[in-house]
C-alpha cells in the first residue's frame, strides 16, 4: 500500500512537465495508471496522447482523452512512463509490463523523457531485476541460447504475448555494469525486437516518490 501511495506521488509530481494543448507521450503500468487518472481528475487538457500499450490506451480513452498513433503525431516533446529499474545516470530496466518495445519507440521519439518510479526502483548497478527482452517467435530459443553467452539465465515469460504478438524472456543473474554495451550486443542478436534496457535512450528526469514526498533525480 505504501509503494503505491509512493508511486501516486511521483505520478503527482510529474504533472508539472505536462504541457497544456499538447500532445503528450503515456506510458504504461501501476504508477503510469495513476499519472492518467491524475489527469482526468485535474482536468487536464492535452490535445491528444500517444500510448505505448492497448492497456493504457483503453484507460486513457474511458477518462475521455484522446488517443492517436505516434505516425501521425510527429516529435512528442513530453513522454511519461514509468521503469523497473533506475541507476544514477538513469538508465533504465522496463518491460514488466511487457510494454517494452512501444516504450522505447516513444520514448526515443520524445524530447524529453520523464520516470516515474517509487524510491526502491533507484539501484547503483541495473540487474536484479530480470531483464526483459522481446522476440521474434521462431528465434525464442536461438536467442535464449546467445543470452546465456551474454552471462544471463533467461527464462521465458509464461502465459504473455506483446501488443506486438511476440513472447518475452527475461534474463536473470545479469549485473549490468555496462548498459551501453550490453544493450547494443543484445540488439545485435537476431530475432530480438527490443530489449528493455534503455541505456542508449536514459530518461531525462527521474521522480522518485516514497510515503514521505517526492525527489527529482538528475542524471549524475
Ligand atoms: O516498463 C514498464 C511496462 O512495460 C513499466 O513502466 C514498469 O514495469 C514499471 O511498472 P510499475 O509502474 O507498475 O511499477
Amino acid at each position: 500500500m505504501s509503494q503505491d501511495l509512493a508511486k501516486r506521488k511521483a505520478a503527482e509530481a510529474a504533472l508539472k512537465y505536462v504541457v497544456q494543448g499538447e500532445m503528450l507521450g503515456v506510458g504504461t503500468g501501476s504508477t503510469v495508471n495513476h499519472f492518467i487518472d491524475l489527469l482526468a481528475e485535474r482536468h487536464f487538457d492535452i490535445q491528444a496522447a500517444v500510448s505505448s500499450s492497448e492497456a493504457s490506451t483503453q484507460r486513457l480513452l474511458k477518462h475521455g482523452f484522446k488517443v492517436i498513433e505516434l505516425n501521425s503525431a510527429g516529435p512528442l516533446s513530453v513522454y511519461v512512463d514509468g521503469a523497473d529499474e533506475s541507476n544514477y545516470q538513469l538508465q533504465l530496466i522496463k518491460g514488466g509490463g511487457a510494454a517494452l518495445t512501444r516504450e522505447k519507440i516513444i520514448a526515443g521519439a520524445s524530447k524529453t523523457f520523464v520516470c516515474i518510479a517509487d524510491e526502491s526502483k533507484l539501484v547503483k548497478t541495473l540487474g536484479k531485476f530480470p531483464l526483459p527482452v522481446e522476440v521474434i517467435p521462431m528465434a525464442r530459443s536461438f536467442v535464449a541460447r546467445e543470452l546465456v553467452k551474454l552471462g544471463g539465465r533467461p527464462v521465458l515469460r509464461e502465459n504473455v504475448v506483446t501488443d506486438n504478438g511476440n513472447p518475452i524472456i527475461d534474463v536473470h543473474d545479469l549485473q549490468i555494469a555496462q548498459p551501453l554495451a550490453l544493450e547494443t550486443a543484445i540488439n545485435a542478436i537476431p530475432g530480438v525486437v527490443t530489449v528493455g534496457l534503455f541505456a542508449h535512450r536514459p530518461a531525462d528526469r527521474l521522480i522518485l516518490g516514497s510515503p514521505d514526498g517526492v525527489r527529482e533525480v538528475m542524471p549524475s
